[in-house]
């Protein structure tokens, strides 16, 4: 399975997904076969973004909005330092890239790191269709062109549910991103990389966070060793349900009682530390407008995601855990999903969301401002504000 680059003129590319449902279009990108779990993307800017995100590992990935690759691509936009979508589903790719930061074509790009596209007209057939039936495994080819055949290595292929991904997109050794010239360090952040998208410990440095990256294998005694203010856990692809060892790793630092975020696979973490349940969404959200409640504040901000996965917890106010007191802080208002969670006896908060905005809306950016907060209030001994994550100010 070795996708080339494809040539010019129209090869043939048929889409197949896992209940049968074929779409004939034709190659974009690297020609080739690939197979991943399909999903629905409704962003209509941030490709680059999208594509570059280490959550979406092992997904085949439909755009719904009709035209994509009109900027182009540019080495300054990438989450991280490779595609990391296994399959990429549009409609009608740009004939030109136009724009004064674009260095390659999206089509260039897509075939330069070998990842097979198709171009197909029912994109919103696709989509309703996921919509209604769920995310389900899928496989793009140029390759086996019958679909019958190609569905039987849909049907043998492994699913999301069960999925353990972040060690295949965590970097392998620690490095560290420091506050840019003219800001002050006030902070040393340790942030366990699940998949981290760069804008994260970015924005954290653009606030005077020093930030550690470090693999996700990394122990909790490693992580506390550091002596960090504060402990990120990032986004990152796969089921929370596997995710034993961060869990296990979080639970050490609630225990240490230091300040504490979490971002998207972050936020089910905390959710399993806290001893909740996770489940899988039927097609989960993934665009950049999501609007998001503040259950307090009832305030709504218009968010980025990318989650296929949610937190079952209880919406109507406190419950036990075993860090003492923790609420829901966030619900999505598209479907009530939490979105959001708080502990009210130790600094710690999380969001399923993307405050980091890359792409999307940059409403919720005030979490990073809310998390360099806790770890002032917890680094001043004259404060006692330090001991919950209170609600962030909107
Ligand atoms: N972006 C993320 O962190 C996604 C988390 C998890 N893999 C999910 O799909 O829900």
């Amino acid at each position: 399975m070795t996708p080339q680059a494809a040539s010019g003129g129209a090869v043939p590319a048929v889409l197949v997904l896992e209940d049968g449902r074929a779409f004939h279009g034709r190659s974009f990108g690297a020609q080739g076969e690939t197979l991943g779990e399909i999903v629905f993307n409704t962003g209509m800017t941030g490709y680059q973004e999208t594509l570059t995100d280490p959550s979406y590992h092992r997904q085949i990935v439909v755009m719904t909005a009709p035209h994509i690759g009109n900027t182009g691509v540019n080495d300054d936009d990438p989450e991280s330092g490779r595609i990391w979508v296994c399959g990429y589903v549009v409609r009608e790719p740009a004939r030109i890239s136009s724009n004064w930061r674009a260095q390659r074509t999206l089509e260039e790009e897509l075939a330069r790191q070998n990842v097979v596209a198709i171009a197909l007209e029912g994109t919103r057939a696709l989509t309703r269709h996921l919509r209604d039936r769920g995310a389900m495994r899928a496989a793009i080819s140029t390759v086996e062109t019958d679909p019958e055949r190609l569905r039987e290595r849909v049907l043998a292929s492994p699913r999301m549910t069960g999925a353990d991904l972040a060690r295949e997109v965590s970097t392998t050794e620690p490095y560290t991103v420091r506050p840019p010239a003219g800001v002050p360090t006030r902070f040393r952040v340790a942030a366990v990389d699940l998949g981290i998208k760069a804008m994260t410990p970015q924005r954290l440095a653009e606030r005077g966070c020093e930030v550690t990256v470090l693999p996700a294998g990394a122990t909790a005694e490693q992580i506390l060793d550091l002596r960090p203010d504060g402990v990120f856990f990032s986004n990152g692809p796969g089921d929370p349900a596997t995710a034993d060892e961060p869990v296990a790793v979080m639970r050490a630092v609630l225990e240490a009682h230091t300040p504490l975020f979490g971002i998207c696979f972050g936020n089910q973490i905390l959710g399993r530390a806290l001893e909740l349940g996770t489940f899988k969404l039927r097609f989960g959200h993934r665009g950049v407008n999501q609007p998001v409640q503040d259950v307090h504040t009832k305030r709504v901000h218009i968010t980025s995601h990318n989650h296929g996965f949610a937190v079952d917890a209880p919406v109507d106010g406190p419950f036990e855990t075993p860090y003492g007191r923790a609420e829901v802080s966030h619900v999505d208002l598209n479907d009530g999903v939490v979105e959001g969670l708080r502990l009210l006896d130790r600094p710690a908060f999380s969001v399923q969301y993307h405050p980091e905005a890359a792409a999307g809306p940059h409403d919720a950016a005030e979490h990073f401002d809310a998390f360099c907060d806790l770890m002032a209030a917890s680094t001043d001994p004259s404060s006692s504000s330090g001991r919950s994550a209170e609600p962030a100010q909107s």
